[in-house]
């Protein structure tokens, strides 16, 4: 798959042309791109808007036209001369336009004036989906309602905001439901409309492309970029199959572990996708893994999403307090081990506990006691551990960014109990 993306350069990386290219990239789809204005900024300010010129844009369209079939175009930041060119070739290759109407910068540069919005009207009447945010959608219709123009009956909006709403015309057709992440990141409005565009070209139907470009965001948000200033978006595909190939070589990395830490009640681990709302969206092994009658262990069953509730829970839990924290794994308890942990690698490992005797009732302990732990330090701990209670075994949690990450840690943590045990 191919598009071709229309847009300013951001030297930061997160907005603009490197961040459509590194968006389409991440989905596999490759990535034209054409630059009408070159702006230096940081996430403080934008410096200038350097336009290129008329001649300059017209042989950059020239030449990926004629390099390549396109059918899927995304617009960024425009001017009056890349419109212009971009209206011919519409016409010309019956192109799919996604326009995201850049009408300023989070950080208040305009990058729009009177005459060129006359221009956007026009690029808005010949195409295919048009994103603004909440406050270019109202500057939008109130230019189109002070000019007399009329937008075209057949045109998608997607008004972004937390929840986006979709709308053909003025009749709201869908709404996708978003969750508030603490940060300010630049670039989320290119990020979401190329990742739009790019699952377009795949061959999604528009309401499946917005709902998956929708996760995609949101996972570029989660693991955008600190900078100086803010945050610079960081295109990030995490879908069911990323979760699958981790828990795999995860369980392929375990069984190279002289790995005996394994609780009477076995072992599982799990990894979600990011921003799990049930236990669908976590994967683990459909069985457990068991202690073998040769000292060893043996990986019972496959890796299914929905498998899991115990760890499930606890996952579920952590990433309201951290949703880079997908994945958990349940080990034995040795409180030699916890002890020489807490001692000696305070630096490496976070560990905090709860004590099922404090327990209220009718909760899930693993909701309960995920959250007891975590508030008690203020994040999320690599460990989080308790020391059983009636009919209950005590028990080891390892927690991680990812399944592999896990499994790292309960490597390293196998390690120091084997240590512990030879003296
Ligand atoms: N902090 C956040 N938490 C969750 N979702 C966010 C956050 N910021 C942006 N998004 C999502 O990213 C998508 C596009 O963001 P937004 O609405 O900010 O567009 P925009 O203002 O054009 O972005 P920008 O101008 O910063 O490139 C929307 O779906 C929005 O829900
Ligand atoms: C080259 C370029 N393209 C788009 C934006 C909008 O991004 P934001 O709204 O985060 O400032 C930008 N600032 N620079």
């Amino acid at each position: 798959m191919v598009i071709l993306a229309v847009g300013g350069y951001d030297p930061t990386g997160g907005a603009g042309i490197s961040a459509d290219i590194k968006t389409s990239h991440t989905l596999g789809v490759y990535c034209l791109s054409i630059i009408t204005s070159i702006i230096p900024q940081t996430n403080k300010e934008v410096y200038e808007k350097y336009d290129l010129s008329k001649e300059n844009i017209e042989n950059q369209f020239k030449s990926v036209f004629e390099e390549f079939e396109i059918e899927y175009v995304k617009t960024g930041v425009l001017t009056s001369q890349s419109i212009d060119i971009l209206l011919k070739y519409i016409d010309k290759y019956d192109l799919k336009v996604i326009c995201d109407p850049v009408l300023a910068s989070t950080t208040k540069y305009n990058f729009v004036d009177e005459k060129l919005m006359d221009k956007y009207i026009e690029l808005f009447n010949k195409s295919y989906l048009i994103t603004p945010n909440r406050e270019e959608y109202n500057k939008i219709m109130e230019f189109v309602k002070n000019k007399n123009y009329h937008l075209k009956k057949d045109l998608y909006i997607l008004i972004t905001g937390i929840d986006d709403i979709l709308k053909r015309n003025s009749t709201t057709i869908n709404i996708f439901k978003g969750f508030k992440i603490n940060k300010e990141v630049h670039g989320t409005g290119c990020v979401y409309s190329t990742a739009i565009t790019a699952f377009l070209s795949k061959g999604y139907k528009l309401e499946d492309a917005i709902k998956e470009a929708k996760n995609f965001i949101l996972s570029s948000i989660i693991y955008a970029k600190k900078t100086k200033y803010g945050y610079n978006s960081n295109p990030t595909y995490i879908n069911k199959e990323t979760v699958i190939k981790n828990l795999s070589y995860a369980i392929y990395l375990l069984k190279k572990i002289n790995f005996t830490l394994i609780p009477e009640v076995g072992s599982n681990i799990a990894e979600s996708l990011p921003l799990p709302k049930d236990f669908n969206d976590i994967a683990s092994l459909t069985g457990r893994i068991i202690k073998n009658k040769l000292g060893g262990f043996y990986v019972v069953g496959d890796i299914e999403f929905g498998a899991s509730e115990h760890i499930a829970k606890i996952i579920l839990s952590a990433s309201k307090f951290n949703p880079k924290i997908r994945s958990c794994m349940n080990i034995k308890y040795d409180e030699d081990l916890i002890k020489t942990l807490k001692e000696k690698f305070k630096d490496k490992f976070i560990i905090s506990s709860f004590d099922r005797s404090e327990e209220p009732p009718n909760v899930s302990t693993m909701e309960w006691g995920t959250t007891i732990a975590c508030k008690k330090i203020g994040k999320v701990p690599d460990i989080i551990y308790d020391k059983g209670g009636l009919g209950k075994e005590p028990m080891i949690r390892v927690l991680g960014k990812d399944s592999i990450d896990v499994i790292k840690k309960v490597e390293f943590i196998q390690k120091i109990y084997n240590s512990i045990k030879e003296k």
